[in-house]
């Protein structure tokens, strides 16, 4: 039961008034040219400060860059409003290290809007998910230090007022400035990146391991600057791609990787690619068995009778049953006769011998489709040898 003492009232109310703010802007607020260039431009800016400086630098060190870039990163991902990189960070590292269970701090198995922002509601003390992981690199970083301690400050003047002086000062829109490129802009970058917890761990295809709940799709990958390659991305945490191939719609691996042209990023971290190909295939393979347990393969030869030759005879001879031996195996082709393509003849012709050779080339070498069928008129299994006499001859 939630008890109001959980609630983390300042954080909740963030979370509840700006989207509706953000409506009233859309209704009401003019828009200028210039301020919608401007607050397009400052959601990349800020959003991008989290999936290429919070997420894939910090969170995973999936790369290395010059303290230039780490200090832009870091003020820009200040804009976002979603904590320091540390507290980002922490949160993260668990989400990783313990998916999908209590100590997971958005886990996906306590619903969709949980792992959105519900969790965002509760206290730090009060809150479910508090696997423990290390940070002690984040401790002893100075960019990251001194990006937490002042915090605060930091957020207020990037989220609101930087960006309501630039359209004031500019073009003087004032008020367009602060409603809809810091306001409105702030709740979409803020729902884009919760849409990584949510969206990515609930819409598309499990690539890589279907263990977890984590999922790769276009759609989530386009709200979230390139993040929706989600299955990818936790099977995978440390590559600074979220999509492998060059043209998936990844825009924070392209900035990583224009900035690592000048040289404000490096050491780049790619999984092996023979690695990657493996889960691939694995997975595929996987849905491939369950497709194909779907289908009638035949008795298992463990659950099949066995039989001498003897009695094989006396079965056709005796009791008329129709059946044939190819390669160890006795079949019943009752049913067969008349549909077989080669004609009933040949059928007729092999009752009671092993039709091995003939079947094999020494008449005709069927095909797949011939060896699948055979699967169906299971019988028996052959016990012993077959006079030389009742084998089907080369010719
Ligand atoms: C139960 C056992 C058999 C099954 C399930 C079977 C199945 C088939 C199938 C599906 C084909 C179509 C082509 C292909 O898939 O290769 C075929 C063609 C043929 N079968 Fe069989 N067959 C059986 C036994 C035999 C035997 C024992 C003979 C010969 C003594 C024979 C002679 C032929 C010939 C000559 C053709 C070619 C027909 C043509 O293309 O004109 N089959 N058989
Ligand atoms: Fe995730
Ligand atoms: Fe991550």
């Amino acid at each position: 039961m939630v008890q109001l003492k959980d609630i983390d009232w300042i954080g909740s109310t963030v979370l509840v008034v700006t989207p509706f703010v953000a409506l009233y802007t859309i209704c009401y607020v003019p828009l200028c040219w210039q301020t919608a260039v401007w607050s397009l431009a400052y959601y990349y800016v800020t959003g991008l400060g989290i999936t290429a400086g919070y997420h894939r630098l910090w969170s995973h060190r999936s790369y290395e860059a010059s303290k230039a870039y780490q200090w832009f990163m870091a003020i820009a991902g200040a804009g976002a409003v979603q904590g320091s990189i540390k507290w980002w960070s922490r949160h993260h590292r668990a989400h990783h290290r313990w998916t999908d269970t209590d100590a997971d701090p958005y886990s996906a198995h306590l619903g969709f809007w949980h792992s959105h922002f519900l969790w965002l509601f509760y206290t730090e003390e009060s809150r479910k998910g508090k696997g423990k992981v290390d940070v002690s690199d984040l401790n002893r970083d100075p960019v990251v230090m001194w990006q937490h301690r002042n915090f605060v400050p930091l957020m207020l003047f990037t989220a609101f007022v930087l960006p309501t002086i630039v359209a004031g000062y500019g073009w003087g829109d004032w008020y367009g400035g602060f409603m809809w490129a810091a306001i409105t802009r702030l709740v979409v970058v803020h729902h884009a990146t919760f849409c990584v917890n949510s969206l990515a761990h609930w819409l598309g295809e499990t690539t890589y391991d279907d263990r977890h709940t984590p999922r790769d799709h276009f759609l989530t990958a386009l709200v979230t600057m390139g993040e929706g390659y989600h299955n990818f991305h936790h099977e995978f945490p440390s590559d600074f791609r979220n999509a492998i191939k060059f043209w998936q719609y990844d825009p924070t691996k392209w900035l990583i990787w224009l900035a690592s042209t000048v040289g404000l990023t490096y050491n780049l971290n790619m999984f092996p690619d023979n690695e990657i190909q493996k889960g691939r295939l694995q997975m595929e393979a996987k849905k491939i068995e369950a497709l194909k347990a779907k289908l009638n393969w035949g008795v298992p030869l463990k659950d099949l009778p066995s039989y001498t030759f003897e009695e094989f005879r006396r079965l056709v001879k005796e009791e008329n049953r129709q059946l044939m031996i190819i390669e160890g195996l006795i079949y019943n082709v009752e049913e067969f006769t008349d549909h077989h393509p080669g004609g009933r003849i040949f059928i007729k012709s092999g009752i009671g011998r092993d039709m091995t050779s003939a079947f094999n080339g020494g008449v005709y070498n069927h095909h797949n489709a011939a060896r699948n069928l055979l699967q169906g008129f299971r019988f028996g299994v052959l016990d012993g040898d077959v006079p030389d006499l009742a084998k089907s001859k080369d010719e």
